[in-house]
């Protein structure tokens, strides 16, 4: 039996981890769940101290300072969650022999335009990082926080994180799908969404092989935030008008990458390991978020 110590629980990767190891077939972990009131992590003698007293042997953060807007106007907060905080756990990690699994972004990666033809199959793990927005940039200097202090670790890179629990594009855009008869999507960045079902089920695997190390997990297929709103509402049946518009057609504070595919050929080749395709990750979200509204 191996003890697990869930942060950042109620997040949606969070919830999904929970809701997972729930299950009787992954009984082989006796997981202690925290939410940020129960254990803030930038409270580092809290940390510290639940972690001593649980003496863990992995430690999964799904915690993070993931508004990448406000993120430009509140760069000290986001530091301190996405940067800090993840310093002392993985100094933590050294100090008490636990693995630390982290999960970090897309967003890590410069994304210009034309690195769409340069790099077909996405960013690799070893491809430099240079983010183009502050959470991006708090988020890369995590990683290397990480890489500084412990060698006993997963960084998991996701992009577009969807799934039943929380918030996310495809809940956004099914929100907004009822309430307006119009809607403008961007049409000019590039990328691939990861399914929180996926990610837990990929991570246990990648955590019974005892693996270490960077790995890129996303799904198979290329689109753009526009082509991903359609195909919500083609699925969902909801009418509703999209138009596709360009970055400097829809404003936003941070700026996103263009291109932020991310190259899923390590994880492919550790057995058990699962790689889906975006529809059919859209389909089962759907077909969960539809079982949930008739409950
Ligand atoms: N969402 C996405 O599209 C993507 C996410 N990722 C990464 O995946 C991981 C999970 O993301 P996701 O589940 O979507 O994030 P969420 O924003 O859904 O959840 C983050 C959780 O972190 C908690 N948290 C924030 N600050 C603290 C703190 N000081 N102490 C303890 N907990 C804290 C939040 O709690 P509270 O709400 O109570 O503050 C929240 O429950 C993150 O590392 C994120 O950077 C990577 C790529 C894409
Ligand atoms: C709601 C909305 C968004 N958009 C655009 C904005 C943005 O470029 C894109 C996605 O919108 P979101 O607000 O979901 O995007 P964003 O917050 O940028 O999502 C990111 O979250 C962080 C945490 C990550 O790590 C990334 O991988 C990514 O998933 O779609 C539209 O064009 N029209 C709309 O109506």
């Amino acid at each position: 039996m191996k003890d697990l110590i869930l942060l950042g629980a109620s997040g949606q990767l969070g919830q999904e981890w929970q809701q997972i190891l729930d299950k009787e077939d992954f009984s082989q972990f006796n997981i202690a769940a925290y939410d940020s009131d129960q254990l803030d992590l930038t409270d580092k003698h809290k940390l510290a101290e639940v972690l001593q007293e649980r003496n863990p042997d992995v430690v999964v953060n799904c915690a993070a300072y993931t508004k990448v807007d406000e993120s430009e106007k509140h760069i000290k907060q986001a530091e301190t969650v996405n940067v800090k905080a993840v310093a002392e756990l993985a100094r933590l990690s050294e100090e008490l022999n636990f693995k630390l699994l982290h999960y970090s972004t897309d967003y890590i990666f410069p994304g210009g335009e034309e690195d769409k033809q340069r790099f077909p199959k996405g960013y690799t793990e070893d491809h430099p990082a240079d983010p183009i927005n502050k959470y991006g940039e708090t988020k890369w200097k995590g990683e290397q926080a990480i890489r500084d202090n412990t060698d006993n670790y997963l960084i998991i890179r996701v992009s577009w994180l969807c799934g039943q629990f929380g918030s996310n594009f495809v809940k956004t855009m099914l929100k907004l799908g009822k309430e307006r008869s119009t809607l403008q999507v961007v049409d000019d960045q590039w990328g691939s969404p990861t399914f929180t079902t996926n990610v837990v089920e990929n991570c246990i695997n990648l955590l019974y092989r005892e693996v270490k190390g960077t790995y890129h997990l996303t799904s198979e297929g290329l689109i753009t935030w526009y082509e991903f709103a359609r195909a919500i509402f083609d699925k969902a049946g909801v009418e509703v008008k999209v138009e596709p518009v360009s970055s400097d057609q829809f404003e936003t504070m941070a700026d996103r990458p263009h291109y932020s595919k991310l190259c899923t050929d390590k994880i492919e080749a550790v057995p058990g390991s699962n790689v889906i395709n975006w529809n059919q990750g859209l389909d089962n979200l759907l077909s969960q978020l539809d079982s949930l509204s008739r409950l």
